[in-house]
């Protein structure tokens, strides 16, 4: 919608969604307030793989070029909050980090994906990596630039994350490490395919009610809340809880030349006491010995997701041969 009110003309969106009905829905939302403006719909869940691939495919086959990929979808399934953790982070020195980061006061329930991958791994990174992967073409183009732009957190924590459990099998924080995998992967990107004209940078859109945070507490607490939240922004800019003030970054990468972006840096959308939004650099916690060793084990599985694929492909393809006999 922000891109669309800066400039619709020659703009051409294309929303890749799990949930046609909703997409349907936001199209004709965008509409009603941009006519003129081109929305394409394209079907596409993350979390699987052949979803992804299918929608790469399609994709490719319906357009020649992408100049900005927006790597948006992501799930916290089941969050659980520490009461005890947050009441003693009140008391702290920690205090104003916890309500920027979410540090130390939330877990979550993961579960597994029909392909057998950890579902907010899978959901939150890998399917996007997939998407990258396939759209190498159609994004790297001879003297033209293109941006990748992921929607990190500030909840991304290098403590969550470990080279050795990349997917968070072991771990109750499944939700950070997919976000420390997110700066990681940026980082990796950026090192692979700058010479060919791809960039690729990280936001955060700070602590936005959405229907991801929603459910963490009742409803009535979030309205209880809120003039509680507004006044907190006078001790931390991270509270920038509309989407509207969330996409400030999102909008403001659009806006810059992918040259001359960091790629250790993250765009933090936040908004001041006054309701201002801005953006605003922050250096991430990241090194580029981490960064490339997750890229190489990001590759050995997509290797062995493939392989996965291609035999149950066979199985199923043999099964029919069978039937038909
Ligand atoms: N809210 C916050 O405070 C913060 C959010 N973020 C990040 O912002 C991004 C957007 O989240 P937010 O707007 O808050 O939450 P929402 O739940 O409102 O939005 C998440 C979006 O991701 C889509 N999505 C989820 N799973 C899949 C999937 N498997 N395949 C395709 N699409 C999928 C959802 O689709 P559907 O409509 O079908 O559910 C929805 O459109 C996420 O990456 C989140 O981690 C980062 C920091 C803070
Ligand atoms: C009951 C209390 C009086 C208030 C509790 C508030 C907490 C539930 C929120 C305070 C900071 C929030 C926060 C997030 C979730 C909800 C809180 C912990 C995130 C972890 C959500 C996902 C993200 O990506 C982070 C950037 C958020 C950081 C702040």
């Amino acid at each position: 919608e922000r891109l669309l009110s800066h400039n619709s003309d020659g703009l051409q969106l294309c929303l890749a969604c799990r949930n046609m009905q909703r997409a349907e829905a936001t199209r004709s939302h965008l509409l009603t307030s941009h006519p003129a403006a081109q929305v394409d719909l394209l079907q596409m869940d993350t979390s699987s793989i052949s979803s992804v691939l299918r929608a790469a495919q399609e994709f490719k086959l319906r357009y020649a070029r992408l100049d900005y990929l927006y790597l948006n979808a992501g799930i916290m399934p089941n969050p659980q909050f520490d009461v005890k953790a947050f009441v003693k982070g009140l008391f702290s020195s920690n205090v104003i980090n916890m309500f920027s980061t979410g540090e130390g006061i939330l877990t979550q329930k993961d579960g597994i994906t029909n392909d057998g991958l950890q579902e907010v791994f899978a959901t939150n990174l890998f399917g996007h990596f997939l998407l990258v992967r396939e759209l190498e073409p159609v994004l790297c183009h001879a003297g033209q630039t293109s941006q990748l732009v992921w929607t990190s957190s500030s909840n991304a924590l290098s403590s969550t994350f470990s080279l050795d459990d990349i997917q968070h099998q072991k771990g109750t924080q499944p939700y950070s490490s997919s976000k420390y995998a997110t700066d990681l992967l940026s980082l990796a990107l950026n090192n692979r395919y700058n010479k060919q004209g791809l960039y690729s940078s990280v936001i955060c859109p700070g602590f936005m009610l959405t229907n991801m945070t929603i459910g963490i507490l009742p409803f009535y607490l979030w309205k209880l809340l809120m003039p509680f939240f507004l006044m907190l922004r006078i001790f931390t800019n991270t509270l920038t809880l509309t989407t509207y003030n969330g996409s400030e970054a999102l909008f403001w990468v659009f806006l810059q030349k992918p040259e001359s972006l960091n790629p250790f840096s993250k765009y933090h959308s936040l908004t001041s006491a006054l309701g201002n939004s801005y953006t605003q650099p922050h250096k991430m916690d990241i090194n580029m010995e981490t960064s490339e060793s997750l890229y190489e084990k990001l590759l050995q599985l997509e290797k062995d997701m493939r392989g996965k694929l291609k035999d149950k492909e066979k199985e199923s393809h043999h099964a029919k041969e069978t039937c038909r006999i």
